[in-house]
């Protein structure tokens, strides 16, 4: 069973249409989404995150089908969510952070702190569990964020730009942290670094204009780029490449 099956989605603000027909089947494994400021990635993971209700289109999260009251509040015991941005009460330290938002997920109580604790480790903010988030530096403060989306292993993780402001020891620890966390759970990641999908996902997709122009694996997307394209590496030019094509529809193949 797909953990993510989206078929059509359309999702806008006050009418204007934002993300624009997307189809995409996602098991575990990891997939990363690229594209241009404004092409509605965000959004999108909104969306999937079941955080905005799409203005069309079918979502099913784990088989749920999160019209409904019932699935939705299924499904959300699933998802681990980092928004772009996020607000936090301003005294909660890391620990009580990461374990309220286990605790709206739904984390079984007695589960709570193990998760927790695992959770800031695999960051490896032990060192600032104590600390409350506002004396934290951007890029720790984004790290308790992966930390909270983490926590209690949900089966759908969800990171909207996770490395923004990772110092590169950290980036390349993330990595890591992410190919783990892949083998049961499907991690959908978006990012402006194409490295970050190179070396994380097995596939990817690249959204233009609200649409999906490309779904496969990065070997594949370097395999498009043309040697005319703009880039310093054959990623990029794949990429800038997939940007002039038409859109596509992921029919959910197999990672
Ligand atoms: N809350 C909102 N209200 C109205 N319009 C919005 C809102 N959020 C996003 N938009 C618009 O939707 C479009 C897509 O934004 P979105 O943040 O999804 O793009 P993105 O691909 O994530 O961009 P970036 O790479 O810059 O983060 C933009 O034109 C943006 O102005």
């Amino acid at each position: 069973m797909l953990i993510v099956d989206v078929k059509a989605l359309h999702q806008g603000y006050r009418g204007k249409p934002v993300v624009r027909g997307v189809s995409l089947g996602l098991g575990a494994g990891a997939f990363g989404l690229l594209g241009p400021n404004g092409a509605g990635k965000s959004t999108l993971l909104r969306s999937l995150a079941t955080v905005s209700a799409p203005t069309s289109g079918t979502l099913r999260l784990f088989g749920h089908d999160v019209r409904t009251r019932k699935e939705l509040r299924a499904a959300r015991r699933g998802i681990g969510y980092l928004p772009q941005s996020f607000a936090h009460p301003a005294d909660f330290t890391v620990t009580d952070f990461v374990r309220h938002c286990a605790w709206l997920r739904e984390v079984p109580r007695r589960d709570i702190p193990r998760s927790a604790s695992e959770a800031i480790e695999q960051v490896e903010l032990q060192s600032q569990a104590g600390t409350p988030l506002r004396k934290l530096s951007g890029g720790m403060r984004r790290r308790a964020g992966i930390a909270q989306a983490i926590a209690g292993r949900p089966a759908l993780i969800i990171l909207d730009e996770p490395t923004t402001g990772l110092d590169p020891h950290q980036r390349v620890r993330f990595r890591e942290l992410v190919r783990e966390l892949a083998r049961d759970s499907c991690v959908l990641l978006s990012t402006h670094l194409v490295e970050d999908v190179a070396h994380t996902c097995a596939r990817m997709g690249v959204l233009y204009e609200g649409t999906l122009r490309f779904v496969g694996p990065p070997a594949e997307l370097q395999a498009l780029g043309t040697a005319d394209a703009p880039g310093d590496t054959p990623l990029e030019r794949g990429y800038a490449t997939a940007l002039g094509a038409p859109p596509v529809q992921d029919r959910g193949g197999a990672q």
